[in-house]
C-alpha cells in the first residue's frame, strides 16, 4: 500500500463507492470516438500514480492533489474523464470542490498495468499488420480482400512468423500460470510426464519444471518450433530428459504415446469443432488408461470476449484460422463422447478442463 493510499483512508469517511449503470450503446461510442484522449488519460494516471490511491479509495480530491502537487481545478476535470469511462465513482458532498471523495473500481490498478504496463499484451498485439483490414472491412466481408500470407500466415510458416507469434503466445502466459499453480496438488502426480501439444516455444513447460521437480515435459509442436524450444531450455539450463521436443503436425498424424498427462493449452479454439473434437479423440487413443488431458481456454464470457477484441477483428480476414471462444459445454461433451469420463472444470483467470481414460 502507498503511503498516498493510506492517508487517504483513514482521512476520508469510509462509504461504499456510489454505483453506475451501464454505458449506454451511444455513452459507448462517444467514448470509443474518444479513444486515444481516454488511454492518455488512463496512462497518465496511472503514471503519476493516481491510482493507487483511487482504488482502494475514498480518496478527495484535495488529497490527491496536495500529494501529488496537482491543480485542483483540472484535476477535477481530469477525473471527470475517469468517471465518463466508468473507472471511477464519485460523491460531491458540497460546493466545496476539493471535498469531492473518489473511488477507483475494484481491480482498475491491476486492469491498467495489464493493458498499458511495460508488458502490455494490446501493444505486443500493434505489430500485426491490422491496417491491411481497416477501413476495408466491407470488401473483406464479402470475401474481396484478406490479409496476406506476407503479413500473416496460420500456422505462422516463416521463422519471423514462427518466432514472433510465439513470443506474443508465452507473454500472455501469466493467467494461464495462474491457473496451473491453484490446481498443482491434483495435476502432477510424482514423477508425471506431460505431452504439451501445440506447446509454444516451450515457455509453459520451462514454469511448470521450476515449481515441479518430480514432472517432464515434451513439447509436440511444427518442426519448425524446435529452435524456439531449444533456445528455451538452453537458456533455463534444463537437460533435454526433462525437456524435450516432439516435432510433428497434428493434423495429418496421431499424437504420440508414452505419457501420463497430454495437455492443450490455447490450441482447440484454434480451429473448427470438428478438428478440436478429432484433436480430443487423438488424445484418448495416445494416452494409456488413467491418463488425463488437460484443456486450458477461456470460456466465452463477455470479459473475455473484450480482451480478444484485437484477434477477432484480425482474423476476420485470416480464414484459416478459427479462433473461436466456445462455452465450456463444448469441451465437456466432446470429452465424454471421446471416451473421456471425470471431465470437470478447474477454475481460474483461464479455466481448466480435466478429464480422465478410463
Ligand atoms: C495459439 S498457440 C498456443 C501456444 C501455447 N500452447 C500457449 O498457450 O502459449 C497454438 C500452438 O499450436 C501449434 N500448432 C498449430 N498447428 C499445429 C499442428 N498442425 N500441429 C502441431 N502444433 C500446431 C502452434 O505452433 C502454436 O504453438
Amino acid at each position: 500500500m502507498s503511503a498516498a493510499t493510506s492517508s487517504a483512508s483513514t482521512s476520508a469517511p469510509s462509504s461504499p463507492a456510489p454505483s453506475r449503470e451501464a454505458a449506454s450503446p451511444r455513452a459507448l461510442l462517444h467514448l470509443l470516438f474518444n479513444g486515444a484522449r481516454a488511454l492518455d488519460v488512463v496512462e497518465t494516471a496511472l503514471g503519476l500514480g493516481l491510482l493507487d490511491a483511487l482504488e482502494p479509495g475514498p480518496v478527495t480530491l484535495g488529497e490527491l492533489s496536495a500529494k501529488h502537487g496537482l491543480v485542483p481545478t483540472r484535476l477535477y476535470k481530469f477525473l471527470d474523464c475517469l468517471e465518463s469511462l466508468g473507472l471511477v465513482r464519485r460523491e460531491q458532498p458540497s460546493d466545496a470542490l476539493e471535498a469531492t471523495r473518489y473511488w477507483g473500481v475494484t481491480g482498475l490498478r491491476a486492469a491498467a498495468d495489464a493493458v498499458l504496463g511495460p508488458r502490455s499484451l494490446e501493444r505486443d498485439r500493434e505489430k500485426y499488420d491490422w491496417k491491411a483490414l481497416h477501413g476495408r472491412l466491407p470488401e473483406v466481408l464479402r470475401g474481396q480482400h484478406a490479409m496476406s500470407a506476407a503479413s500473416f500466415d496460420w500456422p505462422p510458416r516463416t521463422p519471423e512468423q514462427v518466432e514472433g507469434f510465439e513470443a506474443s503466445m508465452a507473454a500472455g502466459l501469466g493467467p494461464i500460470l495462474e491457473t496451473f499453480r491453484a490446481h498443482a496438488g491434483a495435476l502432477w502426480p510424482s514423477g508425471a510426464r506431460l505431452l504439451d501439444v501445440g506447446g509454444g516455444d516451450g515457455t509453459l513447460a520451462e514454469h511448470l519444471l521450476r515449481e515441479h521437480a518430480s514432472l517432464s515435459v515434451d513439447v509436440y509442436n511444427l518442426p519448425a518450433t524446435e529452435p524456439l524450444v531449444t533456445r528455451t531450455r538452453e537458456r533455463a539450463g534444463l537437460p533435454a530428459t526433462r525437456l524435450g521436443f516432439v516435432g510433428g503436425d497434428f493434423l495429418r498424424e496421431p499424437l504420440p504415446k508414452g505419457y501420463d498427462a497430454l495437455s492443450f493449452v490455447r490450441v482447440l479454439h484454434d480451429w473448427p469443432a470438428e478438428v478440436a473434437r478429432s484433436l480430443m479423440q487423438a488424445a484418448f487413443a495416445a494416452l494409456p488408461s488413467g491418463g488425463r488431458v488437460l484443456i486450458c481456454e477461456e470460456f466465452r464470457t463477455p470479459e473475455r470476449l473484450a480482451a480478444q477484441f484485437f484477434w477477432s477483428y484480425f482474423l476476420i480476414g485470416v480464414d484459416a484460422c478459427s479462433s473461436r471462444l466456445r462455452e465450456v459445454e463444448f469441451y465437456l461433451d466432446a470429452l465424454t463422447a471421446a471416451g473421456f469420463t471425470q471431465a470437470h472444470v478447474r477454475p481460474g483467470p483461464f479455466e481448466l478442463v480435466v478429464a480422465t481414460k478410463p
